[in-house]
């Protein structure tokens, strides 16, 4: 869904100047007005948490925003965006702009709304798309351009023009971004349907509710998780001594759920919270009292996976910049850790010293300049290095494993603790990594039968028809489709495992395969260096016996 925000100016103004409202009108599904750049943001924060299916999430649309006057800076708006917002496809406009100039951005946001709707061809274009140095230079002197503009996501994108805009304002917070209240934000409800029975204040709610390990991000709401993950953070700061204060930090949380892609099946903010809450538990076992390190392994946990594409690192082109940038190796997770190193550079600058200073302290070997733990641990979650750890937990005796490693553990028994809960939670990841993995295969098949190209080209209808037989029937339209089904069959509760395995009954063999392969061997010998995580080798032995009377 895509929406047209008019900043200071009428529908009249819009009309005059483009002689042709009646197509923008077609290209959007609200028009909201709004006084100025504060309401604007308020606006688009209030709409990102609402309840899933969330047909206002800035992701499945590009929407547009008018200014009426020049007293706004493009530049200074786009670089809001790719700090603040940047999974969202916003277009910023001025009302005087050349009307030739309008005429091409209606005509790439009409084609650029097509091809976020197709979920295949959408992950490819976060992959593998960049916008040519032209696209930027239509902001400045209005110039038309003929190659796709600037409006869509792209993982190089949110790479390069964070950092570019972090320096430029040399990581300050815009005020525009400070005057925002958060907590009046997470308090105002469109409708009484959203109202949380426990509010922000409700501290010792939120955590008793994190605090177990029968937890499910998935039955908490974007609402809920913001607020869940502002008091495990706030409760580490506290007892880290790290001075944060209420509204920058859920400016940090704000800011990372719209880091993630909120429409991935899998590798979403649900998913960050999730790792987050079990890497804060395994902390309280493996690393008690050390209020430092928790703090710092929670933070990776949360940004581990910013801007995941929802596919793998395998799928990436060889010729594509962000594998030549990483060199092939751990494309993901460095990229994964930059972008969450730009977050903290801005908002929380001595969270940033801090895991540094820690690093030079332990005389952990720090290489490179931005080494750090918070860097460590989130390229300790990527999977190609997995028999590594599963070797210094085999030759190593306790006493050998050096607290890096432990940290590294921690992180990665995390990124894949959900075999480890309670079954009705584990089944419920199982269904939407399963998801995920056909995500994944229909781009496998898309790659197979196109050339890379890195330009956004116009669709032909004959692509748009191609795509509905390579990806999920009625999965290309709009992600709405997915979202309804996610809530409306198999996600709710009472959550009736067998509908899911009627549905999906390759869903068992799957477990199976990842439980045998990756998990048991890891979590088995994790529990015998440290006997306290017992419980977690039981849990997935008792998943592993029904996923086997399952799987005939
Ligand atoms: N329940 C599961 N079933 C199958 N694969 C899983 C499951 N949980 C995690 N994984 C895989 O483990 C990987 C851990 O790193 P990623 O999050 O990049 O991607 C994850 C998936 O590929």
């Amino acid at each position: 869904m895509s929406t047209l925000f008019l900043v200071g100016c009428h529908k009249t103004a819009v009309e005059t100047v483009t002689s042709d409202y009646q197509s923008i009108e077609k290209n959007f599904q609200r028009v909201v007005s709004v006084s100025g750049l504060h309401s604007l943001f308020h606006k688009l924060y209030q709409d990102r948490i609402q309840t899933l299916p969330n047909r206002w999430n800035y992701e499945t649309g590009v929407s547009m925003v008018i200014l009426g006057t020049d007293k706004y800076d493009i530049r200074q708006l786009v670089s809001l965006r790719d700090r603040f917002v940047p999974t969202f496809n916003l277009r910023f406009v001025m009302l005087n702009d050349p009307v030739s100039h309008w005429k091409q951005i209606l005509k790439s946001i009409k084609m650029e709304q097509k091809l976020c709707k197709l979920r295949v061809r959408r992950m490819n274009h976060w992959m593998h798309h960049h916008h040519h140095e032209a696209d930027i230079k239509v902001h400045e002197d209005c110039q038309d351009s003929d190659s796709c503009e600037y409006n869509l996501y792209t993982m190089l994108n949110h790479l390069s023009n964070a950092h570019r805009a972090n320096t430029e304002a040399n990581s300050t917070i815009p005020n525009i971004i400070n005057d925002i209240e958060f907590a009046k934000i997470l308090s105002h409800y469109d409708n009484e349907l959203e109202s949380l029975p426990h509010g922000l204040h409700d501290k010792d709610y939120y955590l008793n509710l994190f605090d177990n390990w029968n937890f499910s991000a998935l039955n908490l709401t974007t609402r809920q998780l913001i607020i869940g993950g502002f008091h495990i953070l706030s409760t580490l700061a506290e007892q880290a001594n790290i001075e944060v204060s209420e509204n920058h930090l859920l400016l940090l949380l704000f800011t990372l759920e719209a880091s993630y892609h909120q429409i991935n099946r899998f590798h979403n903010f649900k998913h960050a919270i999730d790792v987050m809450q079990a890497t804060w538990n395994l902390c309280k076992i493996l690393l008690p009292e050390n209020h430092e390190l928790t703090l710092l392994i929670c933070l990776a946990a949360i940004g581990h996976d910013i801007g995941h594409p929802g596919t793998n690192n395998s799928l990436f082109w060889d010729e594509c910049d962000l594998s030549k940038l990483f060199k092939k190796t751990s494309i993901l997770e460095n990229f994964h850790f930059q972008m969450f190193h730009e977050i903290i550079r801005t908002i929380w600058p001595n969270v940033l010293e801090l895991s540094t200073n820690i690093l030079i302290k332990n005389q952990f070997n720090k290489v490179l300049d931005d080494e750090c733990i918070i860097k460590k641990a989130i390229l300790a979650t990527d999977m190609s290095f997995h028999s590594n750890y599963v070797q210094v937990l085999t030759d190593k005796t306790r006493s050998e494993i050096t607290t890096m490693e432990i940290i590294s553990f921690i992180i990665k028994a995390a990124d894949i603790s959900n075999v480890t809960r309670p079954l009705d939670v584990s089944a419920k990841w199982a269904y939407l990594i399963t998801l995920e993995f056909k995500d994944c295969a229909n781009l496998q098949a898309y790659n197979e039968t196109h050339e890379h190209g890195f330009s956004c080209e116009e669709l032909s209808l004959e692509e748009i028809e191609k795509l509905r037989i390579i990806d999920e029937k009625g999965n290309n339209d709009d992600d709405m489709s997915f979202e309804i089904e996610l809530n409306d069959n198999i996600m709710k509760e009472p959550f009736q495992l067998l509908v899911l395995l009627e549905n999906y009954p390759m869903i068992p063999k799957g477990q199976l395969f990842f439980i045998n392969t990756f998990a048991f061997e890891f979590f088995n010998k994790l529990s015998i260096q440290f006997p306290a995580l017992k419980f977690l080798i039981d849990n997935i032995n008792s998943n592993k016996e029904y996923w086997l009377s399952k799987s005939d």
